[in-house]
């Protein structure tokens, strides 16, 4: 894939698991360079040598190096840089769960997050003579909601979360031009899942409880032996033998080229969350209608696994079927969520790529990260975020919110609002209640256009 070409990434507990498959990824890539940081010297070596045989010796380093001691860690950035001359993604993933090992799991998970962090804004910071770049920190699916099997890990990972959300916007760091951001997977079928069960828990009855009534989960660990060690297994196909970086299922994997329809583009061979035709151009993306001009068709009748079942019997995949258990019940914080505000009412909202429109509750204006000032919507009686922002014209891509933005000062200037405005100005609407017996909102078109209003029944 062309977006990595070029590049050069530090990927802390890279010699197995997730950042061993980062590691495939990025060379998959056409990634200049993958420079390995982990404690463990002997599966090191091993993935070191698996990768240069797929890959070619230049590309993939690999360092032993405690992710604890940031000097260490720091003469690891030296290295890096010393051998490629360039630094451009740094990921923080080394991490371990052991709740007997309290202090050392905090000081692994979150506190070398912190430091590895700041060493990537040093060395890869445009103040400081870099080009500025990518820190990925790998938090966790326990990051964002209570896991009680796992206190003392899914603090480490909270911490991680608010950590990621904080240093994202602070001025040293938006001025040297580093992203940094936070992935949160749920159980991923590594060895962290068998060793953390052999040796990291006293829940392990809890746990398969846990995983025996949420079918996604027992999806993700089928094959585990639990209790059984660490025998070398892939977590892309759960078979034995191999590691995920010498997968044959990869290799489409990677490519993203399942022979699967794209919704923002059309096009065959990716999924509309790998498409880079749409991405900064959502008008272009033909999933879902206007709203205004669909009308009672295209509401949203309900929720079916991971699509929405429209009036018309037509079916519409509305958000990443990644975040829609098998119980239909939509909930995944790795979406671009945010808190925003409709009229003085505070909301959840979701940037939905998959959209077109807009679909608020009841809306009179808008004020969020994404996209403020009046919108033309759809009004639905529950859909599944109070605020959904499609693609319009003015919305800011997903990856990119209004850094500035912020809730409670959430004020509009006259000078701002014509900005916002200039791109809407020809169908501004109007989200009105009826008043009629059933209650009904409307949409009623104002401004440029005559007065239009759409059909009485849309919710
Ligand atoms: N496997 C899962 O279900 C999930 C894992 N994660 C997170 O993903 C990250 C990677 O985990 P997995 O690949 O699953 O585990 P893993 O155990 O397969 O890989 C972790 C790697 O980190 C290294 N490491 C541990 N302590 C280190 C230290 N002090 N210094 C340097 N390297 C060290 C280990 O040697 C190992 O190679 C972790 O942060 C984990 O918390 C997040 C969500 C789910
Ligand atoms: C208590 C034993 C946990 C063993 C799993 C091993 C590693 C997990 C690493 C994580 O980051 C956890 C990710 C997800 C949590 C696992 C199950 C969650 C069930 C969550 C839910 O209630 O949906």
């Amino acid at each position: 894939m062309p977006e990595m070409n070029g590049k050069v990434a530090i990927i802390t507990g890279g010699a197995d698991g997730v950042g061993e498959a980062l590691a495939d990824d990025f060379l998959n890539r056409q990634a200049k360079g993958v420079y390995i940081i982990d404690i463990n010297e002997k599966q090191g070596q091993e993935t070191l040598n698996s990768l240069k045989d797929k890959h070619g010796a230049g590309r993939i380093q690999f360092r032993k190096c405690d992710v604890r001691y940031t000097d260490l860690l720091e003469g690891a950035f030296k290295d890096c840089l010393g051998q490629y001359g360039q630094l451009d993604i740094v990921c923080n993933n080394a991490g371990i769960l052991n709740e007997y090992t309290r202090k050392l799991m905090i000081d692994i998970n979150l506190t070398a997050v912190i430091e590895g962090t700041y060493l990537a804004v040093k060395y890869m910071g445009t103040q400081n003579g870099g080009k500025g770049g990518v820190v990925v920190n790998t938090a966790s699916r326990v990051g964002l909601s209570p896991y009680k099997l796992a206190a003392v890990y899914a603090a480490s990972k909270h911490g991680i979360v608010g950590f990621t959300r904080s240093v994202a916007f602070e001025p040293d760091v938006l001025s040297n031009e580093v992203r940094v951001v936070a992935i949160c997977p749920t159980i991923i079928d590594t060895n962290m899942v068998s060793i953390t069960l052999e040796k990291g828990t006293k829940y392990i009855k809890e746990f398969k409880q846990d995983i025996a009534v949420k079918p996604m989960l027992k999806t993700a660990i089928r094959n585990t032996d639990v209790g059984q060690g660490s025998s070398i297994r892939c977590y892309v196909c759960q078979g034995v033998g191999h590691r995920a970086a010498q997968c044959p299922s990869r290799v489409t994997d990677v490519n993203h080229d399942n022979g699967e329809q794209c919704l923002q583009c059309g096009a065959i061979g990716h999924v509309a969350k790998f498409c880079h035709r749409g991405r900064h151009r959502g008008q272009e993306r033909k999933s879902v209608k206007p709203s205004t001009t669909t009308g009672a068709a295209a509401v949203p009748k309900m929720i079916e696994k991971d699509h929405l079942l429209l009036a018309s019997g037509e079916q519409l995949k509305v958000v990443n079927g990644a975040c829609m258990e098998q119980s239909g019940v939509v909930e995944d914080r790795t979406l671009p969520v945010s808190q925003g505000k409709v009229g003085d009412t505070v909301v959840t909202m979701l940037r939905d790529t998959e959209c077109n429109g807009i679909i608020v509750k009841k809306s009179l204006e808008i004020d969020t990260p994404y996209l403020r000032g009046m919108v033309e919507a759809l009004c639905v009686q529950d859909p599944i975020y109070d605020l959904i922002v499609g693609n319009v014209p003015g919305a800011r891509p997903p990856d990119d919110p209004d850094p500035v933005w912020n809730m409670s000062e959430a004020v509009t200037t006259r000078a701002q609002e014509e900005i916002w405005l200039s791109d809407v100005t020809s169908t501004v609407v109007r989200l009105i209640e009826d008043g009629s017996a059933n209650g009904t909102t409307r949409l009623i078109r104002v401004g440029k256009d005559p007065v239009d209003v759409c059909p009485p029944n849309i919710e």
